[in-house]
Formats: C-alpha cells, structure tokens, sequence
C-alpha cells in the first residue's frame, strides 16, 4: 500500500501528516497557523491547508480532513460563504441556546433528541443568533456545513455536494447520534426555515476527489479523529490539552445526559464518542507564562518547583468564559492569596492545577454517566508539558499514560483515509506506543480547594 495524508484543521492551525497506509509511520509533516479569534473566514483554512501542503502530496492516494467541532459555515445559493464562520469557542449565542432549551420543553428534550443541550458552542445556537441579529445575511443562506465538511469540499474536484459524517454531524444540534437522521424541524426551530445540510458518509467512504486524483474520505471532528489515530478502546479516556480541553472515551451506546455537561456525540467508526469540553486548556497556561513576564518553557520547572497545592493558591481558569460547567460571561478567578503564597512558582503550578482540574471535573461527569475510566491517555499541545504530566495522575484519580508525541487528530484523519482505500470493517491496525506518567497520590485538597472557588460564583464578564 502506498501513502496517505491526515489534516487536522484545528482552532489555532492546520497541520497535515502524510503516513505510511499499512503501519501508520510519519514520513513527512507541515503545519500553517491560523487566526486568533472566534470568527473566521473559512479562506483562512484554506490558505493554511495550502500552505501546510507544500510540497508534501506527492505519492499521496487518500487524504481526510478531521477539523474543529461546532463551527458554523453559511453559504447562499452560489456556494459563496455569507459570513465569518462562528467558531466553536464564539459565545454571543449563549442566549440562543437558553431560548431554544426552554423552546423545546427543557434540557431534558435536546438530550432526548440529539444526545447534547445546546450550549453556545453548539452549531444549533448559531444559526439562531445569525436569524435573529443578521436578518439580512440569514436571509441569504442556502446551506449550512461544518468547518471539517467545508474544507472537504473545497478540496473536491468532481463536483458532487458537500458531505459530513456521524461524528461531526452529533455535534450540531440537529443530527440525531441514536437515529442516525437530521431533524429539520429542530433546523427550523432554530432558523425559522430548513437549510441544505451535507450527506452524512460511512466511516469508510470515499466522497470525492481532489483536482489532482487524490481520494478523499469523509473527514470527521478532530475529537473523533483523535479517537481513531488512537485506536481507542472501552475503558480508555482521552484528555486533550489543545485550545479546548476535552475529555472522551468510547462507547457502544449513545448517550443522553439532560444535566449538559456530557456531550452524546457519535465516534468516526459507527460508534459513540461521550464527551465533555471546557474552553479552557492549553491557553491557560501562555496566559500565566504572559502574567509573570516569562517564556512559556518556563512554566514547568517554575510550577515544580512548587509544592502541590501551591501554597493554597487556586485558580479557577474560566480566562475565556467556559463551557463547561456553562458559563459563557464568566471569568478566571485567583483565590487563596497569602503573602506567603503570592509566589511566581505558586502562581505557575496554580494555573497547571487549574486547569487540570477542570478536566478531573470532566472524567467524573464521564464516570457519572457510566463511561469507564480504566486509564486515562494526555493528548494535544499541552500534553508536552513535564509539569501537566507529573501533575495530573495527582488530580484524575485513574493512572495516566502519555501516548508517543504525535498530532493524533492529523494521525486519526491519515487512518481513515487509509480505511477508505482499504475498504473492510475495520480501519487498519496502526499501533500506538504509550509511556506512564508517573504515579501520584490522590490530592483531593487541590480538586476540594478548587471545587469551592468554581461553586462561589465569582464575577462575570463586563
Ligand atoms: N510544552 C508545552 N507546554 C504547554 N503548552 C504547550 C506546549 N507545547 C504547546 N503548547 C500549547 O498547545 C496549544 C496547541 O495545542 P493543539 O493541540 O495543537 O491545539 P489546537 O488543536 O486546538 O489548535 C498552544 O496553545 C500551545 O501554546
Ligand atoms: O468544541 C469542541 C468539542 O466539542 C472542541 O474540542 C473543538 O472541536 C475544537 O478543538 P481544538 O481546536 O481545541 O482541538
């Protein structure tokens, strides 16, 4: 077998692996930033994808492209995009999302009907902020895509109509994991009309083909990508540390939790991906590093150099609003200040518990809703951090593996193209090497001290 290519068309930039189809080995990689901010033309991705591709292609039979959740693409009736696509970390919609719970009868309802309550990051929630606060571009609008479905697209040459697949479509809002089928009525609910949506591919179909013959599989969200360059098993959860932290494992039932905080989403393979999402993760700690005036390289040996707890200091890292618990308006609070404690070190190791904290907070909300947490796998940017590595056995209760440093979402992408070439029931076997973390007595002070500040209240956005 030959070559293929992954894409992972992520928030803060594309990369693109092309690998070996048989054994998943890297032979060449690129990457291209993107813009940082929560609107975005998609032409950006496009651009980073070309820029990523460089001279990278050649010999490359199948490629997929696995791209950030939730982001919402319009086009009108040319196929031209109406406006900036609103990302999934965007939070003007947070009032949407509460219309439309109450609209449908409650929590309760969503969960029932798509396995998620809308947040604002839900694409759902989008559609109805553009209907209500840009009447003029919505009237414009003819379809709606994905990010992951729009690049795809964008990339074909044989002119068939855009496509999606299970694991991107669960994270709309109108695509139904235990179904598998659109529900145009919470479409209309939301946007006051039906919209063109992309055909939903099978995990292991071949959609199109580029200008220069390369096949091109479905494509996915970069969390079920992630899961498959992972080869995920029952009893696996994954934390991400990228731009979003994520929290997921695998599952063979779709979930509905009606409290929010787990997501039901479908996986890349035909099966189900629960999971939960914070906005808050790798940025948490260039923020702290930007705060004491430090290179980010810093922040490891100034937060080891701490003892854990940090002398008492806490913070509760909602620098972005958060998602999870859903917050949209609220803000990063630092609590527990001494004049002892108020120490770069402390500070440093209070943004790594931080944060970390957030994510222990999410594998309990996965254990609560039944998904076991035999062990747990650190992925994404932050991931490569000595002090996130020796601290989080501490904080998630479960043991903690690193998988071999690789763009897994860009590596998933690679295995289902791979798949598509292949055909067959299972993707091929690419194997993953994984090193323990260190084991850490249980620090149930730092998760109590943390709990405490995020269930004070604190102060809102202005
Ligand atoms: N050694 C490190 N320590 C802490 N953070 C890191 C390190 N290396 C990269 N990061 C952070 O990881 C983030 C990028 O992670 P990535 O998973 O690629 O994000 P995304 O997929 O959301 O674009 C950046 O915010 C970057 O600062
Ligand atoms: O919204 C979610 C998951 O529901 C995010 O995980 C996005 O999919 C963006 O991911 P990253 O760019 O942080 O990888």
């Amino acid at each position: 077998m030959g070559l293929v290519a992954g894409v992972d068309s992520s928030t803060q930039s594309t990369k693109i692996l092309v690998c070996d189809a048989e054994t998943g080995e890297v032979v060449r990689e690129g990457r291209a930033a993107h813009p940082d901010a929560t609107e975005v033309d998609p032409a950006h991705w496009r651009r980073a994808f070309e820029e990523a591709s460089d001279g990278l292609l050649d010999g490359v039979e199948a490629l997929a492209v696995g791209g950030q959740q939730h982001g919402m693409v319009c086009l009108d009736g040319a196929g031209e995009v109406v406006r900036p696509a609103l990302l999934w970390n965007d939070t003007r919609s947070a009032g949407a999302a509460e219309d439309l719970i109450a609209e449908l009868g409650g929590p309760g309802e969503w969960a029932k009907a798509v396995g998620t309550v809308p947040v604002a990051s839900i694409t759902v929630t989008k559609l109805r902020w553009l209907a209500t606060a840009e009447p003029e571009n919505a009237a414009r609008v003819e379809s709606v895509l994905l990010p992951h479905d729009w690049v795809t697209h964008v990339l074909r040459a044989d002119g068939g109509g855009p496509t999606t697949d299970r694991g991107d479509a669960s994270g709309t809002g109108y695509w139904s994991p235990a179904t598998g089928e659109y529900r145009p009525d919470l479409l209309s609910l939301a946007f006051g009309r039906e919209l063109r949506v992309p055909r939903v591919a099978g995990p292991a179909d071949v959609v199109g083909e580029t200008a220069s013959g390369v096949r091109l599989a479905a494509g996915t969200g970069d969390n079920m990508a992630a899961a498959l360059g992972l080869g995920l098993r029952p009893g696996d959860v994954v934390v991400s540390l990228g731009t979003s932290g994520t929290a997921f494992g695998v599952s063979g039932d779709a979930a509905a939790d009606a409290s929010g905080l787990v997501a039901g989403f479908a996986d890349a393979t035909g099966r189900f991906l629960p999971l939960v999402c914070t906005l808050n993760a790798a940025r948490v700690l260039t923020a702290a590093a930007d705060l004491l005036g430090r290179p980010l390289s810093d922040i490891d040996g100034l937060a080891l150099s701490a003892e854990p707890g940090a002398g008492g200091l806490t913070l509760l890292p909602y620098l972005d609003g958060e998602r999870t618990p859903n917050r949209p308006d609220a803000t990063g609070l630092l609590g527990g200040l001494t004049r002892g404690n108020m120490t770069p070190a402390n500070l440093a190791r209070a943004a790594v518990e931080g944060m970390l904290c957030g994510l222990a907070d999410a594998v309990d909300a996965l254990r609560a809703v039944g998904t076991p947490v035999e062990r747990v796998l650190l992925i994404g940017g932050a991931a490569a951090s000595e002090a996130v590595r020796v601290i989080a056995p501490a904080l998630f209760g479960a043991p903690v593996e690193v998988p071999a440093p690789a763009e897994y979402v860009a590596r998933g992408a690679a295995r289902q193209a791979a798949w598509a070439l292949t055909g067959g029931a299972e993707p091929p076997q690419w194997p993953v090497g994984s090193t323990p973390a260190p084991a850490a007595a249980h620090d149930g002070a730092t998760r109590a001290r943390y709990a405490a500040l995020r269930d004070s209240g604190g102060l809102r956005q202005q």
